[in-house]
């Protein structure tokens, strides 16, 4: 099995949440062509779950991949370059989606005892697929329902055979935000004949930037970050509306509803300084992904052992990852597997080592293998 080829096929079909129909069919498609006597394969929206027959089973151990790419327009010069205009695998999905067919693909041809379920999810970017993915295994197929369940992430400053991970919180409690505000645009020489949302959305981004340090408890941790910030439609007329889209990033629950009192009371104030109306909306929310303290600990020091496989703890991270949905109801591990790139994750340029795509089935195969 070419899991190169298979990385290469699916890095140039990127798709965003609930949109990955290609990627889909794609899968689909491989996953017929494995021998069927121990298979059982169900399409959910436009994401998979494939079930391996133990050979004694006893509970259902779960892995996750998520499939979804990134509204980012590729800039690797890679001769496998996205063929989607504007759309890219940035963050490394494209090489959980191999790991997670190189995994099925031993997992067939050396069954282990328990059965496995291996869940190909959309969405992860947003809005989010593993909550409803979770509700539908739970209401539907509780026949494909983990009795403990593991993912990973590539982490492009670890070198390949290196993973990490920690007991406990590994990433943060995220929310999406989007504000809208809206004024009385207008010519560009009558600035006092209107409320310029340009500027009133500058005001805002600044005076946002202030509740990470100024109300956030210096011994808790927060981000705020606007990564999209549009206005107007051309030089010479006054902005009736502009938009900021950005995301909020806490370790708990207690902390985001914090934030979002302080957001609420900043843009009050941007309507009555700048006579306009603001409209807030946090689009999906994640929670945090707690690693069970057994599992990880389980995890670490299988992968100590594990030859050509060098384990870390790792720091928690303010990265979101809906996989928190899974780790909130079943015990579960999520860890970092090292894939050296010279550009982060969500970048244009990301370069995941594919040397990953050799060493990482086999481990997870020994890994599932003695749980
Ligand atoms: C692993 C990773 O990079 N995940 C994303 C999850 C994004 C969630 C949501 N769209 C948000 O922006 O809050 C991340 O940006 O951490």
């Amino acid at each position: 099995m070419d899991l190169v080829e298979i990385r290469r096929d699916l890095h140039k079909i990127p798709e965003i949440g609930f949109q990955e129909t290609k990627t889909q069919a794609y899968l689909i498609n491989l996953l017929d062509a494995f021998p069927q006597e121990r298979l059982e394969i169900v399409r959910w929206r436009t994401g998979i779950a494939v079930k391996v027959k133990g050979l004694n089973p006893g509970r259902t151990i779960g892995w996750r991949t998520d499939i979804d790419g990134l509204p980012i327009t590729e800039e690797t010069g890679f001769d496998f370059q996205s063929e989607h205009p504007g759309y890219m695998h940035a963050c490394g999905h494209d090489i959980h989606m191999a790991i997670a067919i190189g995994f099925l693909d031993k997992l067939v041809n050396d069954p282990i005892d328990e059965d496995a379920v291996i869940l190909f999810q959309p969405a992860e970017e947003g809005p989010g697929g593993a909550l409803p993915l979770l509700e539908w295994l739970k209401q539907e197929r509780t026949d494909f329902l983990p009795d403990e369940i593991y993912a990973l992430h590539i982490a492009p400053d670890l070198p390949v055979g290196t993973v990490g991970t920690r007991p406990g919180l590994l990433f943060a409690n995220t929310s999406e935000l989007f504000i809208d505000l809206h004024g009385k645009g207008g010519h560009a020489a009558y600035p006092h004949l209107t409320q310029d949302m340009a500027v009133a959305a500058a005001a805002l981004l600044l005076q946002l930037q202030t509740i990470v340090s100024r109300n956030v408890n210096p011994m808790d941790s927060a981000v705020l970050t606007v990564g999209k910030l549009s206005a107007g439609t051309v030089q010479n007329i006054i902005a009736e509306h502009a938009r900021l889209e950005g995301t909020i990033r806490t370790l708990n629950n207690d902390s985001m509803q914090k934030m979002k009192q302080r957001i609420e009371a900043i843009c009050r104030s941007i309507e009555e300084g700048y006579e306009c109306r603001l409209s807030i909306d946090y689009g999906s929310s994640y929670l945090e992904v707690n690693n069970d303290d057994q599992l990880a600990e389980k995890f670490l020091g299988f992968a100590g052992s594990a030859e050509g496989i060098q384990a870390i703890r790792s720091e928690a991270a303010m990265t979101g990852e809906d996989f928190g949905y899974f780790t909130a109801e079943i015990p579960g591990l999520m860890f970092w597997a090292g894939v050296d790139s010279s550009h982060g994750l969500h970048h244009a340029k990301l370069n995941p080592d594919e040397r990953i795509l050799d060493i990482m089935p086999a481990f997870l195969h020994q890994f599932f293998k003695q749980l």
